[in-house]
């Protein structure tokens, strides 16, 4: 189960606060399901859950599986809703190092021509044993249009083109039904292609063939997660209560001034987790002036950083732990005979064990220092627990973003840098 700890969040917020802001957020989850909220053509992340599409999963694992079984690189190539949170699964649930099947590799997610050029060569290079690598591409964009992606996808695809006799089995596109440059390249050259439902915002869109083509090529179980999310679902229309109890707790906290929520994780597979809730939480909730800026920090490693700064800095921070409860693998500190590193103390112990009076120290610190935290806890890693998870994160940004008036589902600041970016590099219309 996905466990909600709020003790050390609600010290800091009066029972008036809370309760005004649990029935705010209690109204917002009706508007939520009877969709009469903002953006109510959005809410196809939610329809998926409660009409699961097994044909759907069905013909993913298929082609996922003779992937495995071919590829030796994977490229995902995508960026924001399109990679995040495919590389957040993947990087909580795939060993951290020398894994089983295909190397995942990213492109598409910035414009560095160092990382490009890098990335070709390394393509480019024979395996061991002298033969070319097989290498299979997954570009993934909603809109088809999304600079980053197409400018790396060219260069692979060129690559591709050149290198493999049937080039059209290395490119699979996952991307609208309709409409966006993708689309007509697509249908040019017969790629196999997966569509994103219109419904579904890039940033939702993870349990979508978005998401599920690159974690099941991972060999990742991709009909647990999806089914953990069902069950998310299905139990929270029943009993939303600790989940609304934690909308109305980020909200009472932003409306008490809180600017920030440091998403912070002591498992360090748990940082692509936080860099997708740091873009469904971010372009949901900045409109207008408001909202709370979601950062990510990784722990203890920041602690050694910025931790100063959340112990010392401006109080106008919360902070939100993600807490893994049983881990899967640990190792124990032996006792050394002179005991010349000190650390006897420790020796029996293991590192789960250490970790986590890590976590309960952090907090413990925190919390004197003035700074509300709440916990997030999955009972394990696994594959149900992520869907469930990725489930919640959603529901609960919908509901606390209707709470602020404002609709979760769009994002049209983001267009500002992009004009400004066209016309300095002279596109036609710019
Ligand atoms: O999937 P795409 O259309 O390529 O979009 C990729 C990403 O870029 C956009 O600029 C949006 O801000 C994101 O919400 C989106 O996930």
């Amino acid at each position: 189960m996905i466990r909600f700890d709020f003790e050390h969040a609600h010290s800091f917020v009066s029972d008036d606060a809370l309760s005004s802001a649990k029935k705010r957020a209690e109204e917002s989850f009706k508007q939520v399901q009877t969709q009469t909220g903002p953006g109510p053509e959005w809410l196809g992340w939610r329809s998926i859950l409660a009409q699961p599409n097994d044909a759907l999963l069905s013909e993913i694992d298929g082609l996922a599986t003779a992937i495995r079984q071919e590829a030796d690189v994977f490229i995902v190539c995508g960026i924001g809703g399109s990679y995040l949170g495919a590389k957040a699964v993947i990087d909580a649930l795939c060993p951290f190092f020398g894994g089983k099947g295909p190397e995942i590799l990213y492109a598409g997610h910035h414009m560095s021509g160092r990382y490009l050029s890098e990335l070709m060569e390394y393509l480019k290079t024979p395996k061991a044993d002298g033969t070319t690598k097989k290498v299979f591409v997954n570009v993934i964009s909603k809109s088809g249009t999304t600079t980053e992606t197409a400018l790396a996808f060219r260069v692979i695809r060129s690559w591709i083109h050149e290198t493999f006799e049937q080039p059209e089995k290395h490119i699979i596109c996952t991307t609208s039904a309709t409409g966006g440059a993708l689309n007509k390249i697509i249908d040019a050259n017969g790629y196999k292609k997966f569509v994103l439902p219109d419904d579904v915002g890039g940033r939702f869109s993870v349990l979508t063939p978005v998401g599920l083509l690159p974690i099941a090529v991972a060999g990742i179980d991709i009909r647990a997660l999806f089914y953990g999310a069902v069950s998310a679902f299905n139990e929270t229309e029943q009993s939303p209560d600790a989940l609304l109890t934690y909308a109305a707790t980020r909200l009472a906290l932003y409306e008490q001034g809180k600017m920030m929520d440091m998403i912070a994780s002591f498992e360090p597979e748990l940082s692509g987790m936080g860099g997708w809730m740091q873009q469904l939480y971010g372009e949901s909730e900045g409109k207008n002036g408001k909202g709370m800026f979601p950062v990510l920090l990784g722990y203890s490693t920041d602690l050694h950083s910025v931790g100063q700064m959340v112990q010392e800095g401006q109080r106008n921070m919360i902070e939100t732990f993600l807490v893994v409860d049983k881990p899967g693998k640990t190792v124990t500190v032996a006792a050394e005979e002179d005991d010349a590193d000190g650390l006897n103390y420790l020796s029996g112990k293991d590192f789960h064990y250490i970790n986590g009076k890590a976590y309960l120290g952090t907090r413990e610190a925190h919390v004197e220092g003035g700074v509300p935290c709440l916990s997030i806890h999955f009972e394990k890693l696994d594959e149900e627990h992520i869907g469930r998870f990725i489930y919640l994160c959603e529901i609960a940004i919908a509901v606390y973003v209707y709470c602020l008036n404002e609709n979760p589902f769009d994002q049209p600041g983001v267009e500002a840098y992009k004009k400004a970016m066209f016309r300095l590099l002279g596109k036609p219309g710019f």
